[in-house]
Protein backbone atom coordinates (compact mmCIF):
# COMPACT_ATOMS: atom_id res chain seq x y z
CA UNK A 1 0.00 0.00 0.00
CA UNK A 2 1.29 3.44 -0.88
CA UNK A 3 1.56 5.55 1.87
CA UNK A 4 -0.78 8.61 2.39
CA UNK A 5 2.40 10.96 4.04
CA UNK A 6 5.99 9.51 5.04
CA UNK A 7 8.27 11.97 7.04
CA UNK A 8 12.16 10.46 7.47
CA UNK A 9 15.11 12.42 8.93
CA UNK A 10 13.25 15.73 8.91
CA UNK A 11 14.60 18.88 10.44
CA UNK A 12 14.50 22.28 11.01
CA UNK A 13 15.92 25.58 12.27
CA UNK A 14 15.12 28.71 12.98
CA UNK A 15 16.96 31.61 14.42
CA UNK A 16 15.79 34.47 16.67
CA UNK A 17 16.10 37.62 16.49
CA UNK A 18 19.22 37.24 18.91
CA UNK A 19 20.63 34.80 17.00
CA UNK A 20 19.78 31.28 19.07
CA UNK A 21 19.52 28.94 16.59
CA UNK A 22 15.48 26.85 17.89
CA UNK A 23 15.80 23.16 16.53
CA UNK A 24 11.43 23.56 15.94
CA UNK A 25 11.65 19.88 13.99
CA UNK A 26 14.40 17.51 15.56
CA UNK A 27 14.64 14.27 13.22
CA UNK A 28 11.29 13.37 12.52
CA UNK A 29 9.67 10.44 11.32
CA UNK A 30 6.26 9.57 10.90
CA UNK A 31 4.62 7.29 8.19
CA UNK A 32 0.94 7.93 7.70
CA UNK A 33 -1.84 5.70 5.92
CA UNK A 34 -4.25 6.51 3.58
CA UNK A 35 -7.16 7.14 5.63
CA UNK A 36 -5.55 7.55 8.51
CA UNK A 37 -6.09 10.52 11.40
CA UNK A 38 -3.10 11.09 12.54
CA UNK A 39 -2.92 13.89 15.86
CA UNK A 40 0.17 15.80 16.70
CA UNK A 41 0.20 16.49 19.61
CA UNK A 42 2.50 18.30 22.65
CA UNK A 43 3.12 20.96 24.45
CA UNK A 44 3.61 25.12 23.17
CA UNK A 45 6.13 25.36 21.36
CA UNK A 46 7.21 21.66 20.61
CA UNK A 47 6.82 22.34 17.02
CA UNK A 48 3.60 20.79 15.75
CA UNK A 49 2.33 23.61 13.80
CA UNK A 50 6.16 24.24 12.35
CA UNK A 51 6.02 19.84 11.24
CA UNK A 52 2.41 21.12 9.45
CA UNK A 53 3.51 23.53 7.54
CA UNK A 54 6.70 21.70 6.18
CA UNK A 55 4.28 19.20 5.07
CA UNK A 56 1.82 22.16 3.29
CA UNK A 57 4.94 23.24 1.85
CA UNK A 58 4.65 26.42 3.94
CA UNK A 59 7.96 26.01 5.28
CA UNK A 60 10.99 24.29 3.67
CA UNK A 61 13.48 22.44 5.93
CA UNK A 62 16.84 22.33 6.17
CA UNK A 63 17.34 18.05 5.66
CA UNK A 64 15.54 15.42 5.44
CA UNK A 65 12.35 14.08 3.25
CA UNK A 66 8.34 14.69 2.73
CA UNK A 67 6.69 12.60 0.48
CA UNK A 68 3.02 12.25 -0.24
CA UNK A 69 1.02 9.39 -1.89
CA UNK A 70 4.30 8.50 -2.97
CA UNK A 71 5.89 11.62 -4.74
CA UNK A 72 8.88 13.27 -3.19
CA UNK A 73 7.42 16.73 -2.09
CA UNK A 74 10.61 17.75 -0.40
CA UNK A 75 13.78 15.49 -0.18
CA UNK A 76 17.42 17.32 0.92
CA UNK A 77 19.41 15.31 -1.18
CA UNK A 78 18.25 16.18 -4.58
CA UNK A 79 16.86 19.36 -3.57
CA UNK A 80 13.51 18.36 -4.30
CA UNK A 81 10.97 21.44 -3.65
CA UNK A 82 7.30 20.95 -4.91
CA UNK A 83 5.77 24.16 -3.95
CA UNK A 84 2.31 24.47 -1.93
CA UNK A 85 -0.33 24.83 -4.40
CA UNK A 86 0.79 21.56 -6.12
CA UNK A 87 1.40 19.42 -3.51
CA UNK A 88 -2.35 17.25 -3.18
CA UNK A 89 -3.45 18.90 -0.28
CA UNK A 90 -5.69 20.98 1.68
CA UNK A 91 -5.26 23.03 4.67
CA UNK A 92 -7.53 24.39 7.69
CA UNK A 93 -6.04 27.11 10.05
CA UNK A 94 -7.16 28.07 12.95
CA UNK A 95 -8.19 31.28 12.33
CA UNK A 96 -10.38 30.04 9.47
CA UNK A 97 -9.05 33.15 7.12
CA UNK A 98 -12.32 33.16 5.47
CA UNK A 99 -12.82 36.55 2.75
CA UNK A 100 -14.92 38.69 4.88
CA UNK A 101 -16.41 40.57 1.22
CA UNK A 102 -17.25 36.62 -0.05
CA UNK A 103 -20.41 35.06 0.23
CA UNK A 104 -20.13 31.52 1.93
CA UNK A 105 -20.89 29.95 -1.52
CA UNK A 106 -17.89 31.90 -3.39
CA UNK A 107 -15.59 31.48 -0.11
CA UNK A 108 -15.76 27.69 -0.68
CA UNK A 109 -15.36 27.90 -3.99
CA UNK A 110 -12.07 29.59 -4.06
CA UNK A 111 -9.66 26.91 -4.40
CA UNK A 112 -11.33 25.73 -7.19
CA UNK A 113 -11.05 28.91 -8.87
CA UNK A 114 -7.56 29.28 -8.16
CA UNK A 115 -6.40 25.92 -9.12
CA UNK A 116 -4.28 25.73 -12.54
CA UNK A 117 -5.60 22.37 -13.79
CA UNK A 118 -7.77 21.16 -14.32
CA UNK A 119 -9.82 24.02 -15.39
CA UNK A 120 -13.17 23.49 -13.75
CA UNK A 121 -16.57 25.63 -15.54
CA UNK A 122 -18.29 28.00 -13.11
CA UNK A 123 -21.51 26.17 -13.16
CA UNK A 124 -19.35 22.54 -11.80
CA UNK A 125 -17.40 24.80 -8.92
CA UNK A 126 -20.90 25.79 -7.83
CA UNK A 127 -22.55 22.48 -7.77
CA UNK A 128 -19.22 21.54 -5.59
CA UNK A 129 -19.00 24.18 -3.11
CA UNK A 130 -23.27 23.60 -2.60
CA UNK A 131 -22.08 19.82 -2.24
CA UNK A 132 -19.21 20.71 0.15
CA UNK A 133 -21.62 23.05 2.42
CA UNK A 134 -24.24 20.45 2.39
CA UNK A 135 -21.45 17.52 3.96
CA UNK A 136 -20.91 20.02 6.77
CA UNK A 137 -24.57 20.68 7.42
CA UNK A 138 -24.63 24.26 6.32
CA UNK A 139 -25.76 24.00 2.70
CA UNK A 140 -28.37 26.95 3.45
CA UNK A 141 -25.98 29.50 4.93
CA UNK A 142 -24.52 29.76 0.62
CA UNK A 143 -25.47 33.07 0.85
CA UNK A 144 -24.21 35.01 3.70
CA UNK A 145 -21.17 36.48 4.87
CA UNK A 146 -18.54 35.17 6.95
CA UNK A 147 -19.46 37.97 9.30
CA UNK A 148 -23.19 37.17 9.62
CA UNK A 149 -21.94 33.18 10.67
CA UNK A 150 -21.65 31.91 14.43
CA UNK A 151 -18.12 30.88 15.27
CA UNK A 152 -19.04 26.92 14.62
CA UNK A 153 -20.54 27.62 11.04
CA UNK A 154 -17.43 30.12 10.23
CA UNK A 155 -15.44 26.90 11.31
CA UNK A 156 -18.01 24.48 9.09
CA UNK A 157 -17.33 26.85 6.45
CA UNK A 158 -14.03 26.53 6.18
CA UNK A 159 -13.98 22.86 6.51
CA UNK A 160 -16.35 22.74 3.47
CA UNK A 161 -13.69 25.06 1.76
CA UNK A 162 -10.96 22.30 2.62
CA UNK A 163 -13.08 19.56 1.51
CA UNK A 164 -14.22 21.07 -2.02
CA UNK A 165 -10.87 20.42 -3.75
CA UNK A 166 -11.50 16.37 -2.89
CA UNK A 167 -7.94 16.46 -1.50
CA UNK A 168 -6.72 12.97 -0.56
CA UNK A 169 -5.13 14.57 2.51
CA UNK A 170 -6.39 17.63 4.43
CA UNK A 171 -3.68 19.02 7.40
CA UNK A 172 -5.71 20.41 10.63
CA UNK A 173 -3.88 23.60 12.50
CA UNK A 174 -6.48 23.49 15.88
CA UNK A 175 -9.29 24.23 14.04
CA UNK A 176 -11.10 23.78 17.11
CA UNK A 177 -9.66 26.16 19.65
CA UNK A 178 -11.49 29.05 18.68
CA UNK A 179 -15.02 27.67 19.46
CA UNK A 180 -17.05 27.45 23.27
CA UNK A 181 -16.48 24.11 25.08
CA UNK A 182 -20.06 22.64 24.18
CA UNK A 183 -19.75 23.46 19.79
CA UNK A 184 -16.34 22.28 20.00
CA UNK A 185 -17.27 18.81 21.13
CA UNK A 186 -20.27 18.95 18.38
CA UNK A 187 -17.74 20.10 16.14
CA UNK A 188 -15.30 17.21 17.00
CA UNK A 189 -17.91 14.38 16.59
CA UNK A 190 -18.81 16.07 12.91
CA UNK A 191 -15.21 16.08 11.62
CA UNK A 192 -14.56 12.77 12.61
CA UNK A 193 -17.95 11.29 10.78
CA UNK A 194 -17.02 13.50 7.50
CA UNK A 195 -13.49 12.08 8.10
CA UNK A 196 -14.77 8.55 8.22
CA UNK A 197 -17.53 8.90 5.43
CA UNK A 198 -15.08 10.64 3.07
CA UNK A 199 -12.07 9.10 3.76
CA UNK A 200 -9.30 11.27 3.42
CA UNK A 201 -6.19 11.37 5.27
CA UNK A 202 -6.39 14.14 8.25
CA UNK A 203 -3.48 15.29 9.93
CA UNK A 204 -4.43 17.79 13.45
CA UNK A 205 -3.01 19.66 15.06
CA UNK A 206 -3.95 20.07 19.04
CA UNK A 207 -2.09 20.74 22.57
CA UNK A 208 -5.43 19.46 23.75
CA UNK A 209 -5.13 15.46 25.05
CA UNK A 210 -8.79 14.99 25.08
CA UNK A 211 -8.84 16.28 21.46
CA UNK A 212 -6.53 14.02 20.49
CA UNK A 213 -7.55 10.47 22.02
CA UNK A 214 -11.31 11.42 20.82
CA UNK A 215 -10.14 11.57 17.04
CA UNK A 216 -6.47 9.76 16.42
CA UNK A 217 -6.20 6.98 15.01
CA UNK A 218 -2.67 7.33 16.07
CA UNK A 219 -1.23 10.19 18.07
CA UNK A 220 1.98 11.56 17.24
CA UNK A 221 3.71 13.13 21.00
CA UNK A 222 6.11 15.65 20.09
CA UNK A 223 8.75 17.39 22.99
CA UNK A 224 11.03 19.89 21.73
CA UNK A 225 10.93 19.02 17.52
CA UNK A 226 11.33 14.95 18.27
CA UNK A 227 8.84 12.40 17.84
CA UNK A 228 8.34 10.71 21.40
CA UNK A 229 6.15 8.07 20.19
CA UNK A 230 3.49 7.12 17.21
CA UNK A 231 0.65 4.69 18.75
CA UNK A 232 -2.74 4.64 19.21
CA UNK A 233 -4.21 6.43 21.92
CA UNK A 234 -4.14 2.72 24.10
CA UNK A 235 -0.65 2.54 23.16
CA UNK A 236 0.30 5.99 24.13
CA UNK A 237 -1.64 6.13 27.30
CA UNK A 238 -1.18 2.02 28.66
CA UNK A 239 2.23 2.05 26.92
CA UNK A 240 4.25 5.15 26.77
CA UNK A 241 7.74 5.14 25.17
CA UNK A 242 8.67 7.69 27.37
CA UNK A 243 8.85 9.42 31.15
CA UNK A 244 7.60 12.66 28.86
CA UNK A 245 4.66 10.69 27.25
CA UNK A 246 3.49 8.94 30.56
CA UNK A 247 3.75 12.18 32.38
CA UNK A 248 1.96 14.36 29.36
CA UNK A 249 -1.00 12.02 28.51
CA UNK A 250 -3.17 11.58 31.42
CA UNK A 251 -2.43 11.69 35.03
CA UNK A 252 0.92 9.88 36.42
CA UNK A 253 1.91 8.99 40.50
CA UNK A 254 5.65 9.00 40.80
CA UNK A 255 8.33 8.22 42.64
CA UNK A 256 12.25 8.11 42.52
CA UNK A 257 14.06 4.72 43.12
CA UNK A 258 16.71 2.93 42.81
CA UNK A 259 17.21 -0.69 41.24
CA UNK A 260 17.79 -3.25 44.15
CA UNK A 261 18.84 -6.86 43.12
CA UNK A 262 17.86 -8.50 46.66
CA UNK A 263 14.36 -7.17 46.28
CA UNK A 264 14.13 -8.04 42.32
CA UNK A 265 12.46 -4.06 42.55
CA UNK A 266 13.12 -0.80 43.25
CA UNK A 267 13.77 1.04 46.96
CA UNK A 268 11.87 3.93 46.96
CA UNK A 269 10.52 6.32 49.82
CA UNK A 270 7.40 4.65 49.85
CA UNK A 271 8.98 1.10 50.75
CA UNK A 272 10.02 -1.26 47.94
CA UNK A 273 8.04 -1.75 44.78
CA UNK A 274 8.33 -3.90 42.17
CA UNK A 275 7.38 -3.18 38.43
CA UNK A 276 6.50 -5.93 35.82
CA UNK A 277 8.53 -3.70 33.09
CA UNK A 278 12.02 -4.04 31.94
CA UNK A 279 14.48 -2.70 34.62
CA UNK A 280 16.18 0.76 33.85
CA UNK A 281 19.25 0.90 32.52
CA UNK A 282 20.55 3.18 35.23
CA UNK A 283 20.40 2.16 38.93
CA UNK A 284 17.70 5.22 39.35
CA UNK A 285 14.70 5.27 38.02
CA UNK A 286 12.00 7.58 37.67
CA UNK A 287 8.55 4.65 38.54
CA UNK A 288 4.91 5.69 37.58
CA UNK A 289 1.72 4.46 37.50
CA UNK A 290 -1.88 5.60 36.77
CA UNK A 291 -4.31 7.23 39.43
CA UNK A 292 -6.53 4.33 38.50
CA UNK A 293 -4.58 1.98 38.91
CA UNK A 294 -4.55 2.22 42.96
CA UNK A 295 -6.49 0.50 44.86
CA UNK A 296 -7.66 1.31 48.47
CA UNK A 297 -9.07 -0.93 50.90
CA UNK A 298 -9.77 -1.12 54.78
CA UNK A 299 -7.43 -4.67 55.01
CA UNK A 300 -4.22 -5.43 54.63
CA UNK A 301 -4.36 -7.21 50.94
CA UNK A 302 -1.47 -9.92 49.95
CA UNK A 303 0.55 -9.58 47.52
CA UNK A 304 3.82 -6.84 46.09
CA UNK A 305 3.51 -2.90 46.35
CA UNK A 306 1.06 -2.73 49.28
CA UNK A 307 1.27 0.12 51.23
CA UNK A 308 -0.37 1.45 54.80
CA UNK A 309 -1.48 5.10 54.05
CA UNK A 310 -3.34 7.84 55.05
CA UNK A 311 -5.99 9.23 53.61
CA UNK A 312 -5.64 13.01 53.73
CA UNK A 313 -7.97 14.40 51.20
CA UNK A 314 -11.01 13.62 48.89
CA UNK A 315 -12.47 15.52 45.80
CA UNK A 316 -15.56 14.12 43.93
CA UNK A 317 -14.82 14.35 40.21
CA UNK A 318 -18.34 12.93 39.47
CA UNK A 319 -17.22 9.82 37.30
CA UNK A 320 -14.32 8.94 40.44
CA UNK A 321 -13.48 9.99 43.69
CA UNK A 322 -10.19 10.92 43.91
CA UNK A 323 -8.43 10.15 47.24
CA UNK A 324 -5.08 11.51 48.43
CA UNK A 325 -3.22 9.17 50.27
CA UNK A 326 0.64 9.76 52.25
CA UNK A 327 2.61 6.84 53.72
CA UNK A 328 6.24 8.13 55.67
CA UNK A 329 7.52 10.64 52.82
CA UNK A 330 5.37 9.61 50.11
CA UNK A 331 2.17 10.59 48.45
CA UNK A 332 0.12 9.78 45.81
CA UNK A 333 -3.54 10.35 44.29
CA UNK A 334 -5.67 7.15 43.91
CA UNK A 335 -8.86 7.60 41.99
CA UNK A 336 -11.64 5.03 42.90
CA UNK A 337 -15.36 4.69 41.89
CA UNK A 338 -16.47 3.80 45.43
CA UNK A 339 -17.17 7.68 46.28
CA UNK A 340 -17.69 7.71 49.67
CA UNK A 341 -15.83 4.90 51.03
CA UNK A 342 -13.03 6.88 52.84
CA UNK A 343 -12.94 10.17 54.66
CA UNK A 344 -9.53 12.47 55.38
CA UNK A 345 -7.84 10.80 58.61
CA UNK A 346 -8.61 7.25 57.66
CA UNK A 347 -6.28 4.94 57.19
CA UNK A 348 -6.02 2.10 54.54
CA UNK A 349 -4.10 -0.03 52.35
CA UNK A 350 -2.99 1.05 48.96
CA UNK A 351 -1.92 -1.59 46.28
CA UNK A 352 -0.45 -1.54 42.90
CA UNK A 353 -0.50 -4.16 40.36
CA UNK A 354 3.83 -4.81 39.33
CA UNK A 355 2.18 -5.01 36.18
CA UNK A 356 0.63 -0.94 35.85
CA UNK A 357 4.03 0.36 37.68
CA UNK A 358 5.60 1.91 34.86
CA UNK A 359 9.38 2.21 34.93
CA UNK A 360 11.90 4.97 33.57
CA UNK A 361 15.49 5.69 33.31
CA UNK A 362 15.93 7.87 36.31
CA UNK A 363 18.66 10.99 35.95
CA UNK A 364 19.23 11.10 39.36
CA UNK A 365 18.08 14.08 39.74
CA UNK A 366 14.83 14.85 41.66
CA UNK A 367 11.59 16.00 39.73
CA UNK A 368 10.58 19.24 41.38
CA UNK A 369 7.49 20.43 39.69
CA UNK A 370 4.88 19.10 41.18
CA UNK A 371 7.47 18.79 44.42
CA UNK A 372 5.35 22.06 45.81
CA UNK A 373 2.05 21.08 45.08
CA UNK A 374 -0.48 21.12 47.64
CA UNK A 375 -0.23 17.86 50.29
CA UNK A 376 2.77 16.28 49.06
CA UNK A 377 5.86 17.15 51.71
CA UNK A 378 8.58 19.26 50.98
CA UNK A 379 10.94 17.24 51.42
CA UNK A 380 9.65 14.12 49.54
CA UNK A 381 10.78 11.99 46.71
CA UNK A 382 7.17 11.04 45.95
CA UNK A 383 5.99 13.68 43.48
CA UNK A 384 2.35 13.87 42.08
CA UNK A 385 2.74 15.23 38.34
CA UNK A 386 -0.45 16.28 36.58
CA UNK A 387 -0.57 16.64 32.55
CA UNK A 388 0.49 19.43 31.20
CA UNK A 389 -2.25 19.42 28.59
N1 LIG B 1 9.47 31.94 12.06
C1 LIG B 1 10.06 31.58 13.19
N2 LIG B 1 11.20 32.19 13.60
C2 LIG B 1 11.83 31.81 14.74
N3 LIG B 1 11.39 30.83 15.55
C3 LIG B 1 10.27 30.20 15.20
C4 LIG B 1 9.54 30.53 14.01
N4 LIG B 1 8.45 29.72 13.93
C5 LIG B 1 8.50 28.91 15.01
N5 LIG B 1 9.58 29.19 15.77
C6 LIG B 1 9.98 28.51 17.00
O1 LIG B 1 9.98 27.12 16.75
C7 LIG B 1 9.48 26.40 17.86
C8 LIG B 1 8.29 25.55 17.43
O2 LIG B 1 7.22 26.41 17.08
P1 LIG B 1 5.80 25.84 16.61
O3 LIG B 1 4.94 27.02 16.26
O4 LIG B 1 6.00 24.82 15.59
O5 LIG B 1 5.29 25.16 17.96
P2 LIG B 1 3.84 24.58 18.33
O6 LIG B 1 4.08 23.27 18.98
O7 LIG B 1 2.97 24.60 17.12
O8 LIG B 1 3.34 25.64 19.41
P3 LIG B 1 1.85 26.22 19.69
O9 LIG B 1 1.04 25.07 20.20
O10 LIG B 1 2.11 27.27 20.73
O11 LIG B 1 1.34 26.78 18.38
C9 LIG B 1 9.14 27.44 18.92
O12 LIG B 1 10.22 27.53 19.81
C10 LIG B 1 8.98 28.72 18.13
O13 LIG B 1 9.32 29.85 18.90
Amino acid sequence: MQHAVQIEGLTKEFTRRDGTRIRAIDDAAITIDPGEFIVLLGPSGCGKTTLLRTIAGLENPDSGRISIDGRDVFASHNRTLVPPEQRDLSMMFQSYALWPHMTVRNNVRYPLETRRRPRIARKEMDRRALEALETVGIGELSGQYPGQLSGGQQQRTALARALVNGSPVILFDEPLSNVDAQVREQLRAELLATQRRLGFTAIFVTHDQNEAMELATRIAVLDQGKVQQVGTPAEIYRNPATAYVATFIGTTNEISGTWDPSQSGFSTDAGPIRSSSLTPETASARILWRPEDGKLESSRPSGPNTFEVTVTKTLFLGLHTEYVVRWGKASARIWSSEHHRFCPGDQAWLSVSPEDVMVFPGDGAQPTEAEAAEDTPPQSSAVLSEAAG
